[in-house]
């Protein structure tokens, strides 16, 4: 593959910035990776571990000739972040940001925008519960959809040359409105997050006062549960505090549900479990025939691999 941008500037060193520094530098996709992130402990590891080609002591010079910045930090993070670097930014620059909700960073980034400069804002919808300048992988986005929300007036250029970095590193690009983003993302990410630190919660409680059971005995959803609720704390945070409305409409929308299926365990309606779980059941095997689980065993793809009904 070829260089689509000489100079790519990234902001936060953690597990995304760090899989998109080695997936361009596996597909030769940039000229130089420079690199900044707030801590200085950061940017010794990334250093040591030669995470990017240039790790800078300061936004500006991180940005300084850039032509694509990746804003790659904490959501709540991103508008204090780009009137940090608006002053330093190259003329025909492109910024991107990897935040998990769309509309509030549009709205803390746009302000601080100079003239001249293209914002397309994005998200892979990839990740795993490490964070951090060691977590990152080159084949994090193999395969994942990563979500652009770009604004009506875009630079149709500038989205084409952004889209061919994505889909050059492996990903597969769709375009959305961001409140339709965020509204999709409470239902498949946001809130499914919540539900498993609440989960896990409830389990730590418990353990308290019974002892190391939980631990011991952990089966094998609440183990996955506990992958979820181990994801770090300060992004999902800013998540829920950024996307506010549209998780407490899908978790308002839960709690309905949970306690229907709470009111037909009490009434032994097994009937009403059984139709329920069946079409939950329809779910996940519709994810998986989409390719979309790529550590799912092949249930569903090859005939005769579904388990016994
Ligand atoms: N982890 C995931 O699964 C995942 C998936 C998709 C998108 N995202 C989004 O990507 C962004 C980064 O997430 P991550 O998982 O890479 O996080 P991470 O915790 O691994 O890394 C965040 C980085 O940002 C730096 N940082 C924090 N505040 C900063 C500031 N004010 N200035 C400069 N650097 C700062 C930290 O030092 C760290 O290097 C977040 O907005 C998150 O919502 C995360
Ligand atoms: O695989 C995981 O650990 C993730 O939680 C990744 C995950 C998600 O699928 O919900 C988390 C947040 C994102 O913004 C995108 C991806």
């Amino acid at each position: 593959m070829s260089v689509i941008y000489d100079r790519v500037a990234l902001i936060g060193l953690g597990l995304i910035a760090g899989s998109m520094a080695h997936a361009m530098r596996a597909g030769g996709l940039a000229g130089e990776i420079t690199g900044y992130a707030r801590s200085s402990a950061t940017r010794d590891t990334a250093r040591e571990i030669g995470l990017c080609d240039r790790v800078c002591d300061s936004a500006a010079e991180t940005v300084a000739g850039a032509d694509l910045v990746v804003l790659a930090v904490p959501v709540g993070a991103m508008g204090a972040v780009m009137a940090e670097i608006a002053p330093h930014l190259a003329p025909g620059a492109t910024i991107t940001d990897v935040g998990s909700v769309k509309q509030s960073v549009i709205d803390a980034v746009a302000p601080h925008l100079p003239a001249g400069v293209h914002f397309i804002p994005g998200h892979p919808l990839a990740g795993t519960e490490h964070s951090g300048p060691r977590a990152g992988f080159a084949s994090l986005f193999a395969n994942r959809w990563w979500l652009l929300t770009p604004l009506p007036d875009t630079d149709p250029a500038a989205l084409a040359r952004l889209d061919a970095l994505i889909t050059a590193m492996g990903a597969k690009t769709d375009r959305m409105e961001a409140p339709h983003h965020d509204l999709v993302l409470a239902v498949t990410s946001h809130a499914p997050h919540l539900i498993a630190y609440t989960m896990v919660g409830v389990a730590d409680h418990l353990r308290r006062v019974s002892g190391e059971e939980v631990i011991q005995y952990s089966a094998a959803g609440f183990r996955d549960f506990t992958r979820i609720a181990a994801s770090d704390p300060t992004m999902w945070r800013d998540v829920f505090l950024h996307n506010k409305e549209a998780t407490l409409d899908i978790l308002g929308r839960f709690t309905e549900e949970l306690f229907v299926l709470q009111r037909a365990i009490r009434m032994g309606d097994g009937p009403q479990l059984h139709d329920y779980f069946t079409r939950t059941r329809a779910i996940r095997r519709g994810i998986i025939e989409a390719g979309q689980d790529t550590e799912a065993p092949d249930f569903g793809r090859t005939p005769g691999a579904r388990p016994a009904e």
